[in-house]
């Protein structure tokens, strides 16, 4: 749509994805100019392209959709999910197999092209995403460059340095940069609008998000099932948690590595979990709970990111169909007495969900809030907020 032509009238390459091992893959730019640094992995989502690109769980990442045509229902803005897109988190580049067409939809706001270059991703079509899927399930996510520019030229000697130089995503404590900046209670719906309590006129019960790059619909599922949720940093103290009286704290997902984030997130869970507070983790909040428990976290070789992953629940011996975005897994041999692994994924059988015995404490690596679907995973929000309304004495929600 964009393409430039050569004086001679044939597309320019003005994108190139240039890997740490040296691999030089050239297509056409789309989206902002410029390079970024980050780790390739691929998503197999077949929607949902919006919402994957403004997960803030993808920062410091490009993303190779191998679904092939991306963009064809255009973008609005409804469906991203990062919190402050002021923050621009989430992806720093994209990878396309098809080039992006004029979108046709009724929800459609805007293309692709010009979103894209607003919020600074820089991308790449004409792509063989099939190719570079094969070369990450064999050789796991590498290190990359994604450059664009107007005339296609690039110094590839210097692309090359700047791939290998980057030390990667293991250490690396991005929380701290897609988090929200200030303290915030979640008005974008009104609470109860799942449950249909048309006669309430307060909240159930109060939820403190700790926002380490929290996703929206998160925030609408919890305040959906009747609850006020006050969003919080990422760097709140636990005594600061504790003064808005909660009754349940929520550990989002979030990018980066769990370990490095770990150094200021883990007293804090710590500290939670010495109350009798409900807590429910997500993905980079599953994996920091299990760290505060004990156990350890691993990087993985091509991690899960799609949206038809099966994983299964071993409390109820029921397999449901999730979307998956993580690179770091909970290394499931490293749980301590005490802590049971609730939750694995069919798939290579990784650890995808924990329980403290006893306690009202829980988490998942998979996404049970995922936007748009699979919605198999959202009776975990039910699960959690029973938990609260059990502490509180007030009756349950049905179980769906
Ligand atoms: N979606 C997430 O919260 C991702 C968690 C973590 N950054 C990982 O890659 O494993």
């Amino acid at each position: 749509m964009t393409a430039s032509t050569s004086p001679w009238g044939t597309e320019l390459l003005t994108a190139a994805l240039v890997l740490a091992d040296g691999t030089v893959i050239r297509g056409k730019g789309l989206g902002a100019t410029g390079s970024a640094v980050a780790e390739v992995c691929f998503n197999t989502a077949l929607t949902g392209y919006e919402e994957i690109l403004t997960d803030p769980s993808y920062a410091g990442q490009i993303v190779t959709f191998t679904f092939p045509h991306i963009g064809n229902v255009g973008v609005n803005d409804e469906d991203i999910e990062d919190l402050n897109p002021a923050a621009r988190s989430g992806a720093v580049g994209a990878v396309f197999k098809a080039d992006v067409t004029n979108p046709s939809n009724y929800r459609a706001a805007g293309d692709l092209d010009r979103w894209l270059k607003r919020r600074g991703i820089i991308a790449i079509s004409g792509i063989d995403t099939r190719a570079l899927t094969a070369l990450i399930r064999e050789k796991g996510a590498p290190n990359a460059v994604i450059a664009h520019s107007a005339d296609g030229r690039f110094d590839i000697d210097d692309l090359k340095r700047q791939a290998k130089s980057w030390p990667g995503l293991i250490g690396l404590d991005l929380a701290k940069e897609v988090t929200s900046g200030q303290s915030s209670v979640w008005t974008e719906m009104p609470w109860a609008w799942n449950e249909g309590y048309s006669s309430l006129t307060e909240p159930r019960f109060h939820v403190v998000a700790i926002d380490y790059g929290v996703k929206r619909n998160i925030l609408r599922l919890i305040s959906g099932l009747g609850g006020k949720v006050t969003v919080v940093p990422a760097q709140t103290s636990a005594e600061d948690i504790l003064a808005l009286k909660p009754d349940g704290v929520f550990l989002s997902n979030g990018p980066g590595d769990p370990a490095a984030t770990g150094a200021y997130a883990v007293p804090v869970i710590k500290d939670l979990l010495k109350t009798d507070i409900p807590i429910f983790g997500i993905c980079l909040g599953h994996q920091m709970l299990a760290l505060a428990l004990g156990a350890s976290t691993v990087k993985m070789h091509q991690g899960h990111h799609g949206a038809n992953h099966p994983v299964k629940d071993h409390t109820t011996g029921k397999v449901e169909i999730v979307s998956m975005n993580h690179g770091f897994a909970v290394d499931a041999a490293t749980l301590p007495a005490g802590v049971q692994e609730t939750h694995i994924s069919l798939f290579d059988g990784t650890n995808c969900g924990l329980t403290l015995s006893g306690r009202p404490v829980f988490s998942v690596q998979h996404h049970p809030e995922a936007s748009p679907g699979p919605q198999d995973s959202h009776y975990l929000f039910r699960r959690f907020v029973n938990l609260i309304l059990e502490r509180k004495g007030e009756p349950a929600l049905a179980e769906r």
